[in-house]
């Protein structure tokens, strides 16, 4: 579903992605780690089209869209979510999701938006504004809430899962699990937490400044000298 041959992301000096071939599969899902700054965001960007990679391929079910528009790769079915949630704060919630609707397949569909209000837990809360009547856990949740709506089959997830506290976490991970079957999709997850990746995702990729590293199941990876070392190298708080 998702090829990526030989990507480069330069921001002047720093290849802050560096020349990395990754494939992921329909339904599946894929953990990305890496230390701070390791280039996991950067290689979303250049996933999604917030950034043009400064060299390699970019193919999504086969279609070349490393220049595409982000509203095209959208629409072919790209979605993502953000690190620090972004709403439209000045809309209700219901209307985040209309306006992703329309950003990602073109038509609002009422019933849809029921089914994601309901299966993310914000049913109820529909008619409140996105800036200032949500808790943290509730502007996770209208994030990916806002990247189902577009419609998509391949979800980039950038850390939906940091910052919750314990009860709240459970919920997401439960939730995380049912997307593939119940959505159709297959994820891509940025999480710094060892444990918490090993036990969502069949296979694990490793960045460290800007490269991959290391990519197969979690208890391999995990148990690799240079992986370790990367995670260690960086202050051992991930690990
Ligand atoms: N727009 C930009 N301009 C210049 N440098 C950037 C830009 N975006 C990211 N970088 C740099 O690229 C490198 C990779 O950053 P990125 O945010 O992709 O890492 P990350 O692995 O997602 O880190 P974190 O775990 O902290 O979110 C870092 O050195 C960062 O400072």
């Amino acid at each position: 579903m998702l090829e990526l041959d030989n990507v480069t992301v330069r921001f002047g000096g720093l290849a802050a992605v560096d020349d990395v071939s990754l494939r992921a599969s329909p339904g599946e899902v894929l953990g990305l780690v890496g230390p701070n700054g390791a280039g996991k965001t950067t290689l979303f960007n250049a996933i999604s089209g917030l950034v043009r990679p400064s060299a390699g391929a970019i193919r999504f079910h086969g279609a070349d869209v490393a220049r595409q528009p982000m509203f095209r790769r959208a629409r072919l079915g790209i979605g993502r979510t953000f690190q620090i949630p972004q709403p439209l704060h000045q809309l209700t919630v219901r209307e985040n999701l209309v306006v992703a609707q329309r950003f990602g397949t073109g038509k609002v569909d009422d019933a849809r938006i029921a089914e994601l209000l309901d299966f993310t837990g914000l049913a109820g809360k529909d008619g409140r504004d996105a800036a200032t009547s949500l808790a943290l856990t509730e502007l996770k949740a209208l994030e990916v809430a806002k990247a189902l709506a577009t419609g998509p089959k391949l979800l980039l997830l950038d850390e939906v899962l940091a910052g919750l506290e314990t009860a709240a976490k459970r919920r997401f991970m439960a939730m995380l699990r049912e997307l593939p079957d119940r959505f159709g999709v297959g994820i891509v997850i940025i999480e710094h937490d060892i444990e918490t990746i090993s036990a969502l995702c069949p296979r694990v990729a490793v960045l460290d400044f800007g490269r991959l590293i290391a990519d197969g199941a979690p208890a391999d990876v995990f148990r690799d000298p240079e992986v370790m070392r990367s995670y260690v190298g960086a202050g051992g708080k991930h690990a």
